[in-house]
C-alpha cells in the first residue's frame, strides 16, 4: 500500500488546475488519481499531464468523480462548486476550495458541508499573500487613530480572463482590515461622478483587468503627509498552486472542519 497522496484535481485543464496536475507530477509524496473536469470540456479524454504540458501521466481528463481520492483540490468556477461539495461529502473526501466569487449561499453550503468533511477554504492559497494579509492588519491596528485620519483602499490587478471582480483575496484583505477599523465599515466599489468626499470608515475596492497578469494586490494606507503602500505580485501561477498542495498535505489528516490558509501556515 503507497503511503503517496491521493490526489484529485477539480478544474484540472484550467490555467491553475494544469499547474497544480504539473507541480504534483513532479512531487513524490503525490500519486494523482484524478483530473475533473465538466462534461462539455473539449479536452475530455486527453492525457492531464500532455494538457498541463508535461510528460504523460496515463491519467486521462474525466467528468467521472472518483470515489477514493484522499484530497480534492478545486480551482474551477462557482458553477461547478455546488457539484464539487456535493461529490466530496457523498464520497467522502476532504477539500481544498481555491474558486473564487461564490455566492453566499455556496458559502453556507461549505460550511454546511464542513460538519462532515474537512475543508480548506481560501481566496489566495499564496504564502506571501497570506502574510500579507497579516501585516495590513498590524498595520491597520497601529494606524487606525492617527491624526488626521487613515483612508484605506485595495487596488488588485489581474489578467484580462478573470471572470470576477474584485478579486476573493481583495475581498478578504477588506474584511480582515475591516476587523480591525473602528466602527462601522462602508465597502466602496469604484468611484464615478460627483462622489463628494471621501468619508471616514470607508474601504475603497479597485479592479484592473490587463494581459496576463497572475495576481497582484496593493494595499494603500493614506495618511495626511505620507502614505504606505503594501504590494504583493505573483510572477506566475505556482504560488498559488504550490500553496494548494501544501494545503491538500496538511488536510488529509484533520478532522471535518472550516480551515483556512492561516491554519494550514500557522499564521
Ligand atoms: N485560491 C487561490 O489561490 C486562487 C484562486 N483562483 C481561482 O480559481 C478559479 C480558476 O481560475 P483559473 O484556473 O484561472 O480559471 P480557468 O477558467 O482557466 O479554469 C477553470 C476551469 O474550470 C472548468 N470548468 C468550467 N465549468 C465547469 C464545470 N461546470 N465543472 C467543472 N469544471 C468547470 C473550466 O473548463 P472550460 O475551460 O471548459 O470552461 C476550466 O478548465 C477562479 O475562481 C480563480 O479566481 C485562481 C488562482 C489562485
Ligand atoms: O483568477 C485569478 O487568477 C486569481 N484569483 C484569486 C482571487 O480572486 O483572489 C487569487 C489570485 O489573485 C489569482
Amino acid at each position: 500500500m503507497s503511503n503517496q497522496l491521493q490526489l484529485a484535481v477539480h478544474g484540472a485543464a484550467g490555467r491553475m488546475g494544469q499547474r497544480v496536475v504539473a507541480l504534483a507530477a513532479e512531487d513524490s509524496d503525490i500519486e494523482i488519481v484524478a483530473a475533473i473536469e465538466h462534461s462539455e470540456n473539449r479536452l475530455l479524454g486527453n492525457d492531464a499531464g500532455l494538457i498541463a504540458g508535461i510528460s504523460a501521466l496515463d491519467i486521462s481528463l474525466t467528468d467521472a468523480w472518483p470515489n477514493y481520492a484522499a484530497v480534492v483540490i478545486d480551482f474551477s468556477l462557482p458553477v461547478a462548486a455546488d457539484g464539487c461539495i456535493a461529490n466530496c461529502v457523498a464520497a467522502k473526501i476532504p477539500l481544498v476550495m481555491a474558486t473564487t466569487g461564490l455566492t453566499e449561499i455556496q458559502k453556507q453550503s461549505l460550511e454546511e458541508a464542513s460538519k462532515s468533511i474537512p475543508i480548506v477554504f481560501a481566496p489566495s492559497m499564496s504564502m506571501a499573500v497570506n502574510l500579507t494579509m497579516k501585516l495590513t492588519q498590524q498595520i491597520t491596528e497601529t494606524l487606525k487613530g492617527v491624526p488626521g485620519g487613515l483612508d484605506i483602499e485595495i487596488l488588485e490587478r489581474h489578467h484580462r480572463f478573470k471572470a470576477d471582480a474584485p478579486s476573493g483575496t481583495a475581498i478578504k484583505f477588506g474584511e480582515l482590515i475591516a476587523e480591525k477599523m473602528d466602527g462601522d465599515v462602508k465597502h466602496v466599489h469604484g468611484r464615478e461622478g460627483e462622489t463628494g468626499q471621501r468619508t471616514r470608515g470607508e474601504i475603497g475596492y479597485h479592479a484592473i483587468r490587463v494581459g496576463d497578469n497572475p495576481g497582484e494586490h496593493t494595499i494603500v494606507f493614506g495618511m495626511m503627509g505620507e502614505r504606505i503602500e503594501m504590494n504583493v505580485a505573483a510572477s506566475n501561477r505556482d504560488c498559488y498552486a504550490s500553496g494548494a498542495i501544501v494545503a491538500a498535505k496538511w488536510l488529509q489528516d484533520k478532522p471535518a472542519g472550516l480551515y483556512n490558509m492561516f491554519d494550514v501556515l500557522g499564521l
